[in-house]
Order: structure tokens, then sequence, then C-alpha cells
């Protein structure tokens, strides 16, 4: 049986998809370890989805990818609707549990950053996610798919970086992050501008060949929050914005991390945005990638849309 069916607005022009059947169960897959005041804000939102005649069941993730785990069984279960509550490394995983699958993604933002709901306009405060969720509105979201050198692969929803942002991430105290939330990213990136040495990537796409000192390939507008990285990124659309930082350097990583929060990377001497559709970074030394924010591994990686777009539930 189908999760989804299709009604139409008296207007006949307006196409709303919803997940929701009468009495459906749904799933909430919650990442404790994600983001600050989390069990506070997943009681809210459990009230308010109880509060709208739900009755969400609970699944506490147990470490890195158990996300994934419960949401593909819940899913051959039948189970139409698996609420990832975290931030955006849980939403991946949940988004790699569904892949194939009638079931849609919904999103509680109880991460540190939660990109992918700044994206789509879901609100932060758990009792109004939780009505989001309810009213059932679906959209397509279509993830990106990363393959690594060993043969694996890892989906992303938002954004995959390679070089300087990926070693701030690799090297994050995640305790100092659970403490201090984005601020821990600040500090280790001026850690990072000490220490990284910049080994150039070299970088393929759609047949032209370039070289970058950091790149990053992103679904959406957003990064690390609610700053514009690629303005005219279209998420709903197939392919991605590829950002080539061309200048390597202390120097030109502070500038940049000046520039994010105003919104200026697009405008930043040596930062270059083009559409992509089919993506390989590559490098001689050990360069790190990250996947929504999350550790990745080292380059080579070569990136595409995934095989298959999701549902997931929005405003
Ligand atoms: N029980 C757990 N203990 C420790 N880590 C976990 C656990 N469950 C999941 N994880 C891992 O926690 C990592 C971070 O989760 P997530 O990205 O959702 O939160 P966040 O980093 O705070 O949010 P954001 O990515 O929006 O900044 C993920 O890589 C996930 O695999």
């Amino acid at each position: 049986m189908r999760a989804s069916h299709v009604t139409r607005s008296s207007a006949k022009r307006l196409r709303i998809v919803t997940w929701r059947r009468y009495a459906a169960p749904v799933l909430i897959v919650f990442n404790p370890a994600a983001g600050a005041g989390r069990q506070r804000r997943l009681s809210r939102a459990l009230g308010a989805l109880r509060a709208r005649g739900l009755a969400p069941q609970v699944a506490e993730t147990r470490g890195p990818g158990d996300a994934a785990v419960l949401a593909r069984s819940a899913a051959a279960r039948g189970v139409p609707l698996v609420v990832a509550a975290g931030g955006d490394g849980t939403i991946a995983e949940v988004a790699a549990g569904l892949a194939g699958s009638a079931a849609a993604l919904g999103v509680l933002p109880l991460g540190t950053a939660n990109v992918l709901a700044w994206e789509l306009g879901l609100p932060q405060a758990p009792d109004r996610a939780a009505a989001v969720i309810a009213a059932g509105r679906i959209a397509t979201l279509r993830p990106g798919l990363a393959r690594f050198a060993d043969g694996s692969e890892r989906l992303f929803v938002q954004m995959l970086g390679a070089g300087f942002d990926a070693a701030v991430v690799a090297r994050l105290d995640l305790g100092l992050k659970r403490r201090i939330g984005r601020a821990a990213y600040v500090l280790e990136s001026l850690r990072q501008m000490a220490r990284y040495d910049f080994p150039p990537i070299a970088v393929t796409f759609d047949g032209v060949t370039t070289t970058a000192a950091s790149a990053i390939v992103t679904k959406g507008r957003l990064y690390a929050g609610r700053y514009r990285i690629a303005p005219d990124a279209r998420a709903a659309e197939p392919g991605f914005r590829l950002v080539l930082f061309r200048r390597s350097g202390a120097l030109q990583a502070a500038l940049a991390g000046a520039a994010l929060p105003l919104g200026l990377i697009p405008r930043l001497p040596g930062v270059e945005i083009m559409p992509a559709r089919r993506i390989r970074l590559a490098a001689a030394g050990a360069v790190p990638v990250q996947a929504d924010g999350d550790p990745a591994g080292l380059l080579p990686v070569e990136v595409t849309d995934a095989p298959s777009p999701l549902g997931i539930v929005v405003p």
C-alpha cells in the first residue's frame, strides 16, 4: 500500500500530497547526541503531535548508522512517515534508510546547525515543527550520493565539503560542540587556520577539470545554519552548485569565515560557483571530506544525485 495520497484544492490548481492516513503510525528517530536541550525539545514536539491526534513512537539511536537501520526497518513495516529528530546528520541517515521506499521523511530540527530545516523553511520551534508534520504536506527532496574509493556510499541531504571545512569538522571537539553549539566550529576554524596546509584538490565536473584549495558541493542555498553560500541553488531540481575556493592559506580561510555570516561568500575574491551534475574531487595528499556536517572520510569522492528522490514534509 502506498503511504501517500493526492488530493486537489477546490481551485484544482494546487497539488497537495500528504503522508497522512487515518491513525497512521509515525516513527520518530531521535538522536540523543544531536544539538542542545534536545530531550526538552523532543518532549514539546511529542506533546504537540499527540495534541493533533497522532501517536508517535520514539526510537532512540545508540550511535552513528543506527538512524538508517531504524528508518529502513520502519519503512519495510509500512510506516508511512519517519521523522528525523536531530540535526542534518540524523536527517541524512534517516533519508538513506528510507531510500527507495514509499515512506516520507519528516524533520524535527534538534541539531546544532539544522541547515536543511532553514533551507526548507521548517520551523525550529518544536511545537511549530510538529504542526508542520501533522499538516503532512510533502515536497520532493533530492539527496546527493557520495561514492568513495573503497566503494562505500553515503547519502547527503544538504552539502558535502572537501578541504578546510572538512578539516574543521574532522577535528571538532564534540563535547565542546554539545556545550557551546556552533561557537565550537568558530574555535576549531581558528585552530585549523594555523594547522591546515591546503593540499590542492583536483576537481572534475561535467567534463571540466580544474583545481581548488577547498570545495563545497551543495544542493541548497544555505550553509552552516542560515548563511547563504549559493544563492541561485535549486534544491528541488537535480544537480548541485559547486562552490570552489581557489585561494589557499590562513588569510583566505579567515576572510571566508568573516564573509560567511554576512552572506558574502559568493562575492569573495577567489570564490567561484557553478552548476554541476557529476563531480569528482581528488587529491595527492590526505584531504578530509565532510557530509552534512559530519566527518565522511578522505578524497577521492565522486558525487551524483541519489538514484531516487524522497518525499519530505514541508510547511
Ligand atoms: N546515540 C548517539 N551517540 C552519539 N552519536 C550519535 C548517536 N546517534 C547518532 N549519532 C551521530 O551523531 C552525529 C551528529 O548528529 P546530527 O548531525 O544529527 O547532530 P548535530 O551535528 O548536532 O546537528 P547539525 O548537523 O544540524 O549541526 C551523526 O553523525 C550521528 O551518526
